[in-house]
């Protein structure tokens, strides 16, 4: 199978902290693949580079057969790759429906001067998007919630942050810690829309995540990162029993 993304040496440094080190990552399509770790093994640092945010010291990330590594996130967004922040980043005091609508822009065409003399094209493209936007509502399951996004519920305001995130049409979707601060309905609920994210939308995804029976539970693949560097990979049952993982970061993590 072909992979949406392709991971070559990727290294970053601190000053003298290798934060990164050498790591190779591949994401296969339709894929949901977990990178996990002890804290400061350098998971952030990784996802911030495959969305730009951070330029690597070493390596090389080609998203779908192209070189990604010179890009800026905005390009990076427009070729395909969404995300979320481990932090909540909404539009507190815009609506559900218009937070989707601002994740949408890089998608959209219409000119402001089309916008001001209300064109045709531009008025036809602003209702498809606002459909478009209510769609994804759907999806996500937060039909109708017109209140402003900061007083949604918790659980809720993750969900929006995915229903923005894909109103950019990502190929690849990062999510970082996607389930914390969830009780555990919450949670399932949660899982269960990744699932959906592959099963109903083709999507591939990269997920930071603590929580590990939503990791074992969904993951088809899962990289264990340790001071920087790839300490394991494989399938849940894999990594669940290779000794080193155990050591490093299994014996105590949250394993529910
Ligand atoms: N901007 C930065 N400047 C200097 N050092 C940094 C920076 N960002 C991260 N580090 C260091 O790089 C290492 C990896 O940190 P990173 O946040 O990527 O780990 P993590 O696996 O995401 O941890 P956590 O699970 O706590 O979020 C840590 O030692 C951290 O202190």
């Amino acid at each position: 199978m072909a992979n949406v993304l392709e991971a070559r040496g990727i290294t970053k440094a601190f000053g003298g902290l290798l934060a990164v080190n050498a790591v190779d990552f591949d994401i296969p399509e339709r894929a949901i693949v977990s990178l996990i770790g002890p804290n400061g093994a350098g998971k952030t640092t990784f996802f911030n580079m495959v969305s730009g945010l951070y330029t690597p010291t070493r390596g090389r990330f080609v998203l779908t057969g192209r070189d990604i590594t010179k890009m800026k996130p905005h390009q990076r967004a427009q070729m395909g790759l969404g995300r979320t922040f481990q932090n909540i980043r909404l539009f507190g005091t815009m609506s559900a429906v218009d937070n989707v609508l601002a994740g949408m822009h890089v998608r959209l065409k219409g000119s402001i001067l089309g916008a001001v003399l209300k064109m045709p094209g531009v008025r036809r493209e602003e209702k498809e998007a606002r459909e478009k936007a209510h769609a994804l509502l759907d999806f996500v399951g937060l039909r109708g919630r017109e209140t402003f996004a900061k007083n949604l519920p918790y659980g809720d305001q993750r969900r929006l942050e995915i229903a923005r995130a894909l109103a950019s049409d990502p190929k690849l979707l990062l999510l970082d810690e996607p389930t914390a601060g969830m009780n555990p309905q919450e949670t399932a609920r949660l899982t269960e829309l990744i699932g959906r994210l592959r099963q109903e939308r083709g999507l591939s995804v990269l997920l930071i995540e603590h929580e590990m029976r939503v990791v074992m539970s969904i993951s088809d693949r899962v990289t264990v990162l340790d001071h920087g560097e790839k300490i394991s990979e494989g399938t849940p049952t894999e990594v669940r029993q290779d000794e080193r993982v155990i050591e490093a970061y299994l014996g105590t993590a949250r394993t529910g």
